[in-house]
């Protein structure tokens, strides 16, 4: 990825490095201008004309520093920033390309670091780092060349006797300040982390009277940042000190070897005086230096570790000549055994399903059993192998995931609604629709009344900063948005879990009369609903034990009619 960049963008880059050099070489210059002014006044017959002169160069040097300074912004730290900006991008995309199981094995807030503490590290090497390579070699450079024209190689040499001890310690230093800003990082995110986890779990907070220990575990994260950022400023604390000692001893090698110089008349006070200010300018790309190494390290690693998102395959391929299905007729599940990617346990065994258009179709079964599982791999959310499952008899392996995502409306357990107006919520992804869809289907998931009584009904924002809504409110609205889909089959998996029984009853009613041509798949624990369900398929184990309609069942006496016995005593109590 930074291979290809640079190939694009080396021209900037090169005018960056071009334009730095000149900046450099502009501010060498100007104690040369201060030494010959003062070497003017440092006359018997003062030639106050030429400091006039010098002082008219140091003006134009200034006007001259002050556009290469802006040009090497724009063309360094703006590739930088265009990098990243690319990078982000790419990143995003990706991430968002990746199937279920990449986000099973990744935690959201690593992704997040990827885009936050990698991007700017990536940034860091490809911007401020350039320009410290870039003065490490160049600066460092044309001040010994500028130092030597001053005053000549022998109190050159002398001088910078200690200078490549700042080099050392700015290496030395970096990598300790390195670790701690990781350890601040690390630190701050932890109590971040942890702050807003407690703040949203805070109803079970509360009502599990545990606050003097989150107190507890707050304070203590809270102390442990504090303690990374006390030990990282003792570090700059410590090491600028130390470079400027380094510096002080040029000073003092300068004033014992040159000053005998000048009153010899070896050199003069202004040259003298250039001489100095060169061993000011030189600390920084010595120190610079250090720093390089450091960045580029950093950079590297954070570089790898993107890559790595970046050439991570999904696990659900795409197929090269993917098979149009058209209408979904039916799908058929032929001795699937199933475990998730990278695992070993295998969570469904030997199941055979067959689902046509048009039916009413319910999962049960025991909790953990793997009837999520088996609707996410209808759903193409999950890898499986080939010739198991068929849509429409072609295997789903050679679908595009993108049909069979339109085709099929998944609605999951988790409900997830975004911070926007309950309209913008229920037509999600549907890029052009009329308020009359939008309320038709709120109605037929027994939400329209609801919404009405909000504030400001469908135009209410719902979420983190509007309304909130009751768990079975978010459940209905999510049932409304997967029907503002107009897909062939639609699967309700547990969604209905937070709305009382009458409402779930009364919602399976009213979308089987008004959906009739639409194939339904529900999997609930409240088996009552299914009365009407054209098959049902009971799990237990990763195993469909029994399958049938709601009365034979019932006299098969199995799994399934003790389940609903059970519900039956439950409601009567
Ligand atoms: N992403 C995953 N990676 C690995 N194992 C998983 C994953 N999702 C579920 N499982 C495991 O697969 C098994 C079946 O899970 P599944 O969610 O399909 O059950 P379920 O019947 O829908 O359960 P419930 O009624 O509690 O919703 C469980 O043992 C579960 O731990």
């Amino acid at each position: 990825m930074i291979k290809e960049f640079l190939k694009k963008r080396w021209p900037f880059y090169l005018a960056g490095i071009l334009t730095l050099i000149v900046v450099d070489t502009l501010q060498l210059i100007i104690p040369k201008f201060i030494s010959r002014a003062i070497d003017g006044l440092n006359v018997e017959t003062p030639d106050v004309s030429l400091a006039k002169l010098m002082a008219l160069g140091i003006i134009g040097i200034a006007v001259g520093m002050f556009i290469t300074r802006f040009l090497w912004r724009i063309f360094i730290i703006g590739n930088a920033r265009k990098f990243t900006y690319e990078a982000r991008n790419l990143l995003y995309d990706k991430i968002l390309s990746l199937d279920m199981s990449f986000f099973d094995k990744h935690r959201s807030g690593d992704l997040m670091a990827h885009f936050t503490n990698d991007m700017n590290n990536l940034e860091r090497m490809l911007g401020p780092g350039i320009v410290m390579m870039v003065d490490a070699v160049f600066m460092s450079s044309i001040t010994l060349f500028f130092m030597s024209t001053s005053v000549g190689w022998h109190l050159t040499l002398v001088a910078i006797v200690p200078l490549p001890i700042i080099a050392i310690i700015s290496l030395i230093f970096g990598k300790f300040i390195y670790k701690r800003s990781r350890k601040v990082q690390d630190t701050f995110s932890d109590l971040s982390g942890f702050t807003e986890e407690s703040i949203d779990g805070i109803r079970v907070v509360k009502t599990f009277s545990i606050l003097p220990k989150f107190q507890e575990i707050f304070a203590d994260r809270s102390f442990r940042n504090f303690r990374a950022m006390i030990s990282l400023i003792k570090v700059w604390g410590v090491m600028w000190p130390l470079i400027h000692f380094v510096s002080s001893l040029s000073y003092f090698l300068t004033i014992a070897y040159g000053g005998p110089m000048v009153i010899n008349s070896k050199i003069t006070l202004g040259e003298f005086f250039a001489f100095n200010n060169y061993i000011g300018m030189i600390v920084w790309p010595l120190t610079a230096f250090g720093w390089v190494i450091n960045i580029v390290q950093n950079g590297r690693a954070s570089y790898s570790r993107i890559l790595k998102v970046l050439n991570t395959m999904p696990k659900v391929q795409e197929p090269e000549n993917p098979v149009e299905i058209g209408k979904i007729k039916s799908i058929s599940i032929k001795n699937l055994s199933y475990s998730y990617p990278g695992e070993d346990r295998f969570v469904l065994k030997n199941v055979n399903m067959f689902i046509e258009e048009g039916q009413l179709i319910g999962i049960v079964g025991t909790v953990g059993s793997g009837k999520s599982t088996i609707v996410k791999i209808i759903s193409k959310l999950y890898p499986v192998e080939r010739n198991r499952v068929f849509i429409n008899g072609v295997d789903i392996n050679d679908i595009s995931s993108e049909v069979v995502r339109t085709k099929i409306s998944y609605v999951p357990q988790e409900t997830f609604l975004f911070s926007s107006t309950v309209k913008n919520n229920i037509a999600f992804g549907v890029e052009e629709f009329n308020e009359m869809k939008v309320k038709e289907y709120a109605m037929l998931s027994a939400v329209h009344k609801d919404i009405e009584r909000f504030p400001k009904g469908y135009d209410t924002v719902v979420g983190e900063r509007g309304v909130t809504l009751s768990g079975g409110q978010k459940q209905r609205i999510t049932i409304a948005r997967a029907l503002m889909r107009d897909a062939d089959v639609y699967i309700f998996d547990d969604c209905l879990s937070a709305v009382d029984p009458e409402t779930e009853e009364q919602i399976i009613e009213s979308l089987r009369r008004s959906m009739q041509n639409k194939t339904m798949v529900i999997i609930t624990h409240r088996l009552k609903v299914l009365q009407d369900a054209d098959m049902i398929y009971v799990f237990d184990e990763g195993k469909i034990v029994e399958k049938g309609k709601h009365h034979e069942l019932l006299e098969n006496n199995g799994l399934y009619a003790s389940m609903y016995k059970k519900q039956l005593i439950k409601e009567e109590l």
